[in-house]
């Protein structure tokens, strides 16, 4: 487990709105009314056919730590309007509850619960913000390093975007992200060390310029490393950088490593062919052509286009921000309450939006795939007391357009909400950062090359079981009655 925040007591970590209905719970003695929230997001991150599941370990370490201390509880006494009765009860606050989630590498999709917590209306209020906001931002930069891998093909991925990052959290958790995504190396030093993820690096134009030339700045660099990467284009790539590495490795010969040379400007189709011509030339076909410079997937899958030359490469900006989608937009619903006579009740959040309407109800998703194959099928997501598995055949339809449908025998069926805390106790074994990253890519490929294309993906079926699409007909149709009041 990581211990970037494994002491950080996040408690206070939450929006004021999460304390003000704790209060009013704890005033009304409701404090301890059973709840289930659900987290899902509406639309695929990118327009992409899939999601990567990221942000549990961080979510653990959270939750393990939370904690009001004597100084939170002061400054809530200065800072709001709650009773010394409230304040007492935050300080004698512990998480107690229940959450089920999908595991970090994990595939999800729209619209269906990837995150469960259940327990006393008030924990689950609580831990909202901060679960939200580590799933939000880990599982939407684990699909764009997804993203940029599936146009990389098996070339090797370096993660460059500390310096980008909104700050050093999502620069630490973000290169976490993109590894579990499909990133191979991370040139952030504190992450390597802290998460496992092996670390590399070249060199900047900084160095070449404090030499004032390419030639001092190569071999000053080549006498103090083994291996080495020398950055050719700060004064002219073609003309001085590259004849220059060629220079310094060849007077080194067996003391170094050259290991190649990194490109950061300039049309890189052309100049990576320039330079592969020149490396080979020289006698260095080993020698890997590097490039970065504002990339991500459709550079990329450019330069591919282009054949360009290029060995390995540096993204940062682009993948550590998630640039062109800067959030995923998961959200925390109520889905199930106890009324005042301990009866759970389903809630639901009408919209005149068809889209946004939730879907009430404590659910499991189940991951449908072929017996023979393990193709996947498609999710079904149930009302949580339904197994699947305990039937020959299922009928799957569409959620709102129910004549697109199918029956489907000899399926296999996975739930992808795994029980990771029970009444307050951690019970799921975190796995290794490596194993994480494994499962990612094993369950990548169970998903049909259809799902899986950069440009319009097909959408991947999230359908509904019947009795959990019966209950949300029937609420639906009890709220337009008019029985809003059911609840109290
Ligand atoms: N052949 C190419 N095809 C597609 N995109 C390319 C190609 N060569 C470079 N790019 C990308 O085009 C963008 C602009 O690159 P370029 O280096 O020309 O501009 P720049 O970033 O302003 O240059 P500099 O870094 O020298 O200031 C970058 O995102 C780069 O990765
Ligand atoms: O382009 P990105 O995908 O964000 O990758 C990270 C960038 O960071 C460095 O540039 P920077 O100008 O910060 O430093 P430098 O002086 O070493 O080039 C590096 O050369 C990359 O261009
Ligand atoms: O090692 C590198 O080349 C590197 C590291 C961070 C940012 N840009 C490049």
């Amino acid at each position: 487990m990581s211990t970037i925040d494994a002491t950080d007591n996040l408690t206070m970590h939450t929006d004021d709105y999460e304390i003000n209905m704790m209060a009013t719970y704890f005033e009304k003695n409701m404090q301890n009314r059973h709840a289930v929230f659900e987290v899902y997001f509406r639309d695929m991150p990118f327009g992409n056919g899939y999601a990567v599941f990221a942000g549990l370990e961080h979510v653990v370490d959270y939750i393990n730590n939370i904690k009001f201390t004597d100084s939170d509880v002061d400054y809530l006494r200065e800072h709001g309007d709650y009773s010394e009765k409230f304040l007492e009860y935050l300080r004698n606050f512990k998480f107690k509850g229940t959450i089920r989630s999908a595991q970090e590498g994990d595939l999800v999709f729209n619209k269906e619960p990837i995150m469960q917590v259940e327990g006393t209306i008030a924990e689950c209020q609580l831990v909202e913000t901060a679960i939200l906001n580590i799933v939000n931002y880990q599982t939407l930069i684990a699909t764009k390093a997804a993203r940029i891998r599936s146009v990389a093909g098996k070339d090797p991925l370096m993660e460059f975007g500390s310096r980008r990052a909104q700050e050093v959290s999502a620069a630490l958790w973000g290169t976490r992200a993109c590894y579990i995504g499909g990133f191979d190396i991370t040139s952030n030093v504190l992450a390597g060390k802290e998460f496992n993820i092996p670390i590399s690096g070249t060199h900047a134009h900084s160095l070449v310029e404090s030499f004032g030339n390419d030639y001092d700045a190569f071999k000053a660099y080549a006498e103090t490393h083994r291996n080495c990467v020398f950055l050719v284009d700060t004064f002219d790539t073609l003309k001085s950088g590259v004849p220059n590495a060629i220079k310094v490795a060849k007077e080194m010969g067996d003391k170094i490593n050259f290991n190649g040379v990194r490109i950061d400007s300039g049309d890189m189709a052309y100049i990576s062919k320039r330079v592969r011509e020149m490396l080979d030339k020289a006698g260095f076909p080993d020698a890997k052509i590097y490039a970065s410079n504002d990339l991500d997937e459709y550079t990329i899958s450019s330069l591919k286009m282009q054949h360009a030359k290029i060995d390995v490469w540096g993204v940062g900006t682009k993948v550590i921000t998630a640039f062109d989608q800067p959030a995923l937009g998961a959200v925390y619903k109520l889905v199930s309450v106890e009324d005042k006579n301990g009866k759970m009740v389903d809630t639901i959040k009408l919209s005149n939006n068809a889209e946004k309407v939730s879907t009430p109800g404590k659910k499991q998703v189940w991951r449908i795939t072929e017996k023979k194959d393990g193709k996947s099928e498609g999710d079904y997501v149930t009302l949580a007391d339904e197994d699947p598995r305990k039937e020959d055949s299922l009928y799957m339809f569409h959620p709102q357009y129910t004549y697109i449908n199918k029956t489907i025998h000899d399926f296999n069926a996975e739930p992808l909400l795994k029980d990771i805390y029970r009444d307050g106790k951690l019970v799921y074994e975190m796995p290794s950062l490596d194993k994480i990253k494994k499962h990612a890519n094993k369950v990548r490929e169970m998903l049909w090359p259809e799902y899986k294309r950069m440009l319009n993906p097909e959408a991947y079926p999230v359908d509904l079981s019947q009795e959990a699409w019966d209950n949300k007909m029937k609420l639906i149709k009890e709220i337009r009655n008019g029985s809003e009041k059911r609840l109290q």
